[in-house]
């Protein structure tokens, strides 16, 4: 077992702005398995799309930095090309004699980005390749090819001035020794399978000959063209059309299914969220505040942020209702839980200290970032409150109160 497709662990991300550094992503963890669909949710702003763009490197850098953490990307097939590609950038685990003779970690060279962690003969068992360290070189082989990312947005994704099945079969011989008549064939055949009537004559055509929904599953039909093993899409706020959105993400789930493909969709819409996430991700002002199954999740919310979110949730509390005050500054976040001042739980120990580490909920495949979860604090606190957090009573047991004279955020469905 090569563990998760994907890792990302203690991942900062900045950007060196005029007004001080923006820590957009302050030192989050989480894995995507193979196959399964991962949905990072969150408010505007709360580091979601920089988290995106960090696994494909699609950040601009400059302003934007990544100075500590790991993106771990395990596909095997990938490792071994890459250490075949680049074996002056392979970190040997298995080759150093250090550990055994107990001189204790070896540290990984900053040109190191393939780790290799076991062999069996001269073949790579288990190994990663570190997008985060990876150069451009080997990032161009791994965007498009193992790792897609969609932008949800049409009108940006397709070259005007080439026809559709060109840009698809360019995307297939990037990445493999097809002859152009069978990359061709296999154009009109994804065409096809992302719902594309009449596929063999709109092969030629050009993308303004489409409608925006059907543009948008030409960009899936691109995206899935390399056979990846993860695919990124980042949900836009300009959102299409609810209801060819809502085909569109059945028709990935369908794709999904049949090539054992991981998605990490990126979102605001917890009702989508509900429809086709396997796990969860909650983010807040750059920190992970929960993970967990999608039904334990949504059944038990652990965090009184995600408790929050779910109650703006239309049929679930009142969504005429959005969290009192706004999203901590950027440049100078708070000590302790990014949620604490909006918290009406928060204690003390909320606000020193780092964002809590994550704890595992109990009989739950869950984890959260609130001491209420660690040994000194009782959980049922943040928990017998949830049906009632409207009700400003209920904000009275446990800690101090929100500021009621806080900014009104923008609400969580904002588009
Ligand atoms: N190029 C940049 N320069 C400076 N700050 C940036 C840059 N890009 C993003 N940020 C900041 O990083 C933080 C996280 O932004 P991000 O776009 O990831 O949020 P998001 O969760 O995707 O929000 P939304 O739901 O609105 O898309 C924000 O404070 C944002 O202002
Ligand atoms: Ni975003």
């Amino acid at each position: 077992m090569n563990g998760p497709l994907l890792s990302v662990v203690d991942l900062h991300t900045q950007f060196h702005t005029d007004e001080g550094t923006v820590h957009a992503v302050d030192g989050i963890d989480f894995d995507v398995n193979a196959g399964e669909t991962v949905c990072i949710v969150g408010e505007s702003g709360s580091g979601k799309t920089v988290t995106s763009e960090s696994i494909t490197k699609l950040l601009p850098i400059p302003p934007g930095d990544i100075p500590e953490g790991r993106i771990e990307f395990r596909d095997l097939e990938t490792v071994r090309e890459l250490a075949d590609a680049f074996p002056r950038h392979v970190f040997d685990v298995v080759e150093g004699e250090d550990r055994e003779q107990g001189h204790g970690e070896q540290q990984v060279g900053d040109d190191q980005f393939v780790v290799v962690e076991e062999r069996s003969g001269e073949d790579i068992t288990r190994g990663y390749v570190d997008l985060t360290r990876a150069p451009e070189q080997a990032l161009r082989h791994i965007r498009g090819g193992d790792v897609a990312h969609v932008f949800q947005n049409p009108q940006s994704a397709l070259d005007p001035v080439y026809t559709v099945g060109w840009q698809i079969v360019e995307a297939i011989q990037l990445h493999s020794d097809t002859d152009d008549a069978t990359a061709r064939e296999r154009a009109i055949d994804l065409l096809d399978r992302v719902g594309i009537p009449d596929a063999a004559t709109r092969v030629d055509n050009y993308p303004h000959e489409f409608s925006g929904g059907m543009k948008q599953r030409v960009i899936v039909a691109i995206a899935l063209a390399s056979n990846p093993a993860l695919l990124v899409a980042d949900e836009p706020t300009t959102a299409l059309d609810v209801t060819i959105q809502a085909q569109i993400l059945g028709l990935l789930q369908e794709i999904q299914d049949d090539l054992d493909m991981a998605v990490l969709f990126v979102t605001h819409d917890l009702g989508v969220v509900a429809e086709i996430a396997d796990r969860v991700v909650v983010m807040y002002a750059g920190e992970v505040m929960e993970t967990g199954d999608v039904f334990d999740l949504f059944e038990n919310p652990a965090h009184p942020y995600t408790r929050a979110l779910l109650e703006c949730l239309p049929g679930r509390g009142d969504e005429t209702v959005s969290i009192d005050g706004s999203l901590p500054s950027p440049t100078a976040p708070p000590d302790g839980c990014r949620f604490a001042p909006r918290c009406p739980h928060a204690v003390e120990e909320c606000t020193t200290g780092d964002q809590p580490p994550l704890h595992p909920v109990e009989d739950r495949d869950q984890t959260v970032s609130c001491v209420y979860y660690g040994d000194d604090y009782d959980e049922r606190v943040v928990q017998t409150a949830f049906s009632s957090a409207q009700d400003s009573s209920a904000r009275t047991d446990g800690g101090p109160v929100a500021d009621d004279d806080s900014v009104r955020s923008e609400a969580v469905s904002d588009e």
